[in-house]
């Protein structure tokens, strides 16, 4: 399966805003653990789930981070999605006390793959589609299913050209 998305809109993401966001789901996500409002272990989707996981494991105090690699996209190309490397199965056994986290989610197909290998997870993204709504349990932004969400790792600041130039 391959297919191209049609995106109208763009969604431009500074790592200040990024860190903004961030903090705002571990804000969300405070005591809402299993185990006195704690979890045991946060999951990082790789690669865009590793930035805000790791904020989020700083504001709620959790040292243990393993990371799932689910592969699907080639830029704005999507493939079916496939685990290329799991956690720590003695980590997260159903996924009781883990909270899986990632940038965003679009479709919905990665977080579906993630659900089935760890069930009892609590999954949280910075940025959410509404066809991939179902599949988070919490989240902080929602975009249109239109737009492309550029992240900081993805963009460099450059020259502007002026609206009224002199030339
Ligand atoms: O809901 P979906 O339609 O499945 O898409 C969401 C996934 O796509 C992106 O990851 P990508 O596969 O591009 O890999 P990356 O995180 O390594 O950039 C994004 O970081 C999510 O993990
Ligand atoms: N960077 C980025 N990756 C994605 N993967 C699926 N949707 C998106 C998106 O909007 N932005
Ligand atoms: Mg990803």
């Amino acid at each position: 399966m391959d297919n191209r998305l049609p995106h109208e809109k763009g969604f431009h993401v500074s790592w200040d805003q990024l860190h903004r966001d961030a903090r705002a789901l571990a804000w969300r996500l405070q005591g809402q653990g299993p185990d006195e409002g704690q979890w045991r272990a946060v999951v990082a989707i790789t690669r865009g789930g590793m930035a805000p996981a790791m904020i989020v494991a700083r504001e709620l105090d959790i040292r243990t981070v393993d990371t799932i690699s689910v592969k699907s996209y080639n830029h704005q190309t999507q493939s079916a999605p496939r685990i290329i490397k799991s956690p720590d199965p003695q980590v997260i056994g159903d996924g009781t006390g883990i909270l899986v986290v990632d940038d965003l989610v679009d479709t919905g197909r990665t977080l579906e793959v993630v659900r089935g290998h760890m069930p009892k997870a609590q999954i949280a993204t910075v940025y959410a589609k509404p066809q991939g709504r179902p599949q988070v349990d919490t989240f902080i932004t929602e975009v249109s299913q239109d737009t492309w969400i550029f992240f900081p790792w993805d963009m460099a600041l450059q020259y502007v050209k002026p609206y009224r130039g002199s030339d």
